[in-house]
């Protein structure tokens, strides 16, 4: 605040709406108008430490005050109380400075056809603090700025640009001269005097809650006055005109009575406030007896009298009776909750009873998820809006909901999606909820070992409690729900019983009427439910239990299926889940496609889904930083900021006297206008930014070559739960006696065929046209080693047994396979190849991993028809019949064996 300040004629000003800014006192305003953001970027944003003074005019609109501010918004006749000439002049007292030619205050109508009303004064502020915000959304730029009112000033004339409001104005304080003058007037002393009187009055009164105005107190005894009379009246929450009359106030002896006025209203109003919660308190030492009578409480427990309780037990039986148990689960309800009864609560047995009667009284016997009529064209449209290709799949479930339409008691069979990871299993049976308007719920099964887990304990086990089954009725709160068996390949028996058999008795349409969980003791019937079962494999799955079952491949994706999948449905997902927008990021498909091929080697697209979403987080990051601050670059002066650290304490001279008011400042025409949006620029992903966010390519597609570089190496093509794999054998060999040795997590079926190839190639060591040192040592004093690298992946299968053989061939012929082929099947003793299963996405893998050549055995001729024509269209598949066809595929040049034929 200053008393003689160079304040230029002309000024942007601010406009305050509803509200008025004091000089010395520190508000801050949110600019979010696109006139006022316009203003504050080029008067303070752009300037260099904030240099710059705006102006901050309070306008009304005509809701603002009860009392109409007539004189001072009516035109040019209309002159405000004590204004001498025109809307901005000087009061005549004093050595008063009347500029001429003052124009009148300002209406001005906005677009939605109210008026608003400008006032001729306001005060020039400098800015304490800006901060740049940037919505996430919208890109839309705002700014918070503190500001520190300064001096008063009168509007000569209003002009409205087209960017923001500037004015010609003219500064209304009083020069030093003038002040010395004022303030050596008698009558201005003794109204000082009368002021600080009235002010310690209620800094006492604050400090009885506050100490923490110690300094404050002192700045009365030092500051001068007239400028505390601002701050001060600035720090209550005034009335919009008791605030204007104050900055209108521009006479010393006016100020100070106004101020006088207002803090004397305010004592006196704290007086009352306080008389009032004295009183209050009082009445609240009469909370003794309530205290008391929570100590009667405490005893009659203590006693084990205890009404509530009662009144728990009543509760629970009410609540019992309305749900509708079957007659004899309530019979047996009945005998529970007499026996509750007859129990103190703290008698071991009574929380159990009380917990076991509890679930009996929330499980959803009667309710159930009204079934919609199924509309089939509905339930295609989902199922296509929501999975991309999957024909075969869509047209089962369809068949299946044109059963359930048809006869919707029909015993239909369990659906089990069978597949590798993230193929969109779960997310089709929650399709199926949604096609049949039923709740849907999911049991992850993955790694449950116990019965008990799937069937409860019983009650007489510490810690019972129902199995998932029931505890997931329980959670959806209806009996007929869609309940997803996730991963049921996964259960496993051991000593504590095996799930599968709790499994068979829940899926069986003749005993899940009476499902009987151990922990209920009561049959619960779960036939209403529909049960959708998903799997990575089936050869792990108790056959009972499969019988039961209608299975679903899912196999992998292609190349091409992922990309479109991801492009349709994750990208746009993904980029909701991150709360940005193509605006933020765009991910032109040629980058899709790279991380597909350098990113990911899986069947489905879970990890390609989390790729895209490490971009998005990347966006996100990019926005939230684009919201730039800048710090308080100036002081304050001495007279608010002490005041200020009181507010920012949470002490306050008012009662709601924060230091952020957090207005929004509004625009002339009280438009929100579009302009204000700045674009940001969206991040274009490229193969930099790939790099920079994913990390370095984890496939480059020279794995094979650079493995297969030493002779004993070949490339096999698996079936794991992952779906299929690329798989390299190793072989070595070294003195001993004979022996194989055989490393990598193997199962009896794979060793089997280490066995099966040792005795072939040894068999043939001569016809190969092996190196003779190394084919008969191989019968006596060498021994061989067999690995498969990936050794925490448990492999099994005999579909490993050409791959074996090639490998010796290649380490006893010392001829590198080729690194562009890999290969499939089993081998019998004399060298036929046998059919094995997973060929699509074992070709989809060789595909993946950049293998164009693949060997298979001829009799899976068949299922080549499953694998997408572009993929076998952009691959070299050589059937073989026999390993001589393979080993003469296997090798460059080939061997001495008749050739494969050729697809
Ligand atoms: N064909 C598809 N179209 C659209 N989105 C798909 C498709 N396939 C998979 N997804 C998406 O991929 C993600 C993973 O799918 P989901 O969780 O259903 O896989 P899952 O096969 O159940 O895997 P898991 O066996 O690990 O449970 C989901 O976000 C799913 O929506």
């Amino acid at each position: 605040m200053a008393e003689h300040f160079d304040l230029p004629s002309t000024i942007a000003i601010l406009p305050f709406r509803n509200k008025v800014l004091l000089p010395g006192a520190v508000i801050g305003i949110r600019c979010t108008s696109a006139a006022d953001v316009r203003l504050v970027e080029r008067e303070l944003w752009q300037k260099k430490d904030l240099e710059g003074l705006i102006g901050v005019v309070p306008m009304h609109d005509s809701q603002a005050s009860e009392q109409p501010l007539s004189p001072r918004v009516s035109g040019l006749q209309s002159i405000p109380e004590g204004i001498a000439t025109g809307g901005g002049g000087r009061e005549s007292s004093g050595a008063a400075r009347v500029p001429s030619g003052l124009q009148p205050p300002l209406d001005q109508p906005t677009g939605a056809g109210e008026r608003i009303h400008w006032h001729p004064r306001g005060v020039a502020a400098r800015a304490l603090a800006l901060q740049q915000h940037m919505e996430k959304v919208t890109g839309r730029v705002t700014y918070t700025v503190i500001l520190e009112g300064w001096c008063r000033f009168g509007v000569q004339a209003l002009n409205a640009c087209d960017l923001y409001n500037t004015a010609h104005v003219t500064q209304l304080d009083y020069t030093k001269s003038e002040m010395e003058q004022a303030e050596s007037d008698p009558e201005v002393q003794v109204l000082a005097r009368q002021f600080k009187s009235v002010a310690g009055d209620l800094i006492s009164l604050l400090q009885q809650k506050h100490k923490t105005l110690e300094s404050t107190k002192l700045l009365l005894e030092t500051a001068a006055a007239h400028r505390l009379a601002d701050i001060f009246v600035a720090s209550f929450e005034g009335s919009f005109d008791k605030r204007l009359a104050m900055l209108d106030a521009i006479d010393l002896r006016k100020r100070l009575s106004k101020a006088i006025e207002i803090i004397t209203r305010h004592v006196q109003a704290l007086r009352v406030a306080e008389k009032i919660s004295s009183k209050v308190e009082g009445q609240l030492s009469k909370s003794q007896k309530s205290v008391l009578r929570q100590q009667i409480r405490a005893i009659t427990d203590e006693l084990g009298d205890n009404d509530d309780d009662e009144d728990d037990v009543v509760a629970l039986e009410r609540k019992m009776q309305s749900v509708g148990m079957p007659a004899n689960v309530w019979k047996h309800a009945q005998r529970e909750l007499r026996r509750l009864r007859k129990m103190q609560p703290q008698q071991p047995g009574y929380g159990g009873s009380r917990t076991y009667l509890e679930v009996l009284a929330e499980l959803p016997w009667q309710i159930s998820s009204e079934e919609q009529e199924i509309d089939l064209v509905a339930a295609k449209e989902q199922l296509d809006s929501e999975h991309y290709g999957l024909a075969k799949v869509k047209k089962r479930i369809i068949e299946y909901l044109a059963v359930r339409k048809l006869k919707p008691d029909a015993r239909g069979p369990v659906l089990c999606f069978v597949g590798p990871p993230g193929v969109g299993k779960t997310s089709l049976a929650s399709s199926i909820a949604g096609a049949l308007g039923r709740r849907f719920i999911r049991l992850s099964l993955g790694g449950v070992k116990d019965e008990a887990d799937i069937r409860g304990h019983r009650r007489t086990y510490i810690g019972s409690m129902p199995g998932r089954l029931i505890e997931g009725i329980k959670r959806v709160g209806v009996n007929n729900p869609v309940m997803l068996l996730d991963e049921i390949d996964k259960t496993g028996a051991d000593v504590r019983g095996d799930p599968a058999a709790a499994l068979l008795e829940v899926l069986d349409p003749e005993q899940n009427k009476t499902f009987n969980d151990h922990y209920l003791n009561v049959p619960f019937d779960v036939s209403k439910v529909v049960f959708v079962a998903t799997a990575n494999r089936v050869q792990t799955m108790p056959a009972p239990l499969l019988d039961r079952m209608e299975v679903i491949e899912l196999p992998g994706y292609t190349p091409e299926e992922k990309l479109c999948i991801a492009t349709r449905h994750l990208i746009p997902r993904v980029l909701e889940q991150h709360g940005v927008t193509n605006r933020h990021i765009q991910i032109p498909e040629p980058m899709v496609e790279l991380i597909i091929q350098r990113y990911t080697r899986e069947a489905g697209v879970r990890n390609l889904e989390r790729h895209l979403a490490a971009l998005a987080r990347a966006a996100a990051v990019k926005v939230a930083e684009s919201e730039q601050s800048m710090k308080v670059t100036r002081d304050m002066t001495p007279e608010a900021s002490q005041l200020v650290d009181h507010w920012g304490g949470g002490g306050g001279l008012g009662e709601g006297g924060d230091i952020e008011m957090e207005v929004e400042a509004v625009g002339i025409s009280g438009q929100k206008v579009a302009s204000a949006l700045m674009d940001l620029e969206p991040m274009i992903v490229d193969e930099a930014m790939l790099e920079v966010v994913l990390g370095p390519p984890k496939f480059d597609g020279k794995e094979a070559a650079e493995r297969v570089a030493t002779p004993g190496v070949a490339v096999g093509l698996v079936w794991t739960i992952v779906g299929g794999e690329v798989q390299f054998v190793e072989a070595s060999t070294m003195l001993g006696k004979g022996d194989l040795h055989l490393t990598g997590q193997l199962g009896d079926v794979i060793k089997e065929s280490a066995q099966i190839a040792l005795t072939w190639v040894r068999a043939r060591a001569a016809e190969l046209k092996l190196p003779m040192a190394e084919a008969g040592s191989l019968l006596k004093d060498r021994d061989i080693h067999i690995h498969f690298p990936a050794g925490a992946v448990p492999k099994d299968g005999p579909s490993a047994g050409v791959t074996l053989v090639t490998a010796l061939v290649s380490l006893f012929g010392k001829r590198c396979v080729r690194a562009d082929t890999a290969m499939t099947g089993e081998m019998t003793l004399r060298g036929l190849v046998l059919p094995v299963g997973g060929i699509k996405d074992k070709i989809l893998a060789a595909h993946r991993c950049g293998i164009r050549r693949v060997i298979l055995p001829d009799r899976n001729r068949k299922d080549l028809q499953e694998v997408p024509a572009a993929i076998i269209a952009n691959m070299e598949i050589l059937l073989a019949k026999r390993m001589e066809d393979v080993l003469h595929q296997a090798f460059e040049g080939g061997c001495p064996w008749k050739p494969a034929s050729r697809l």
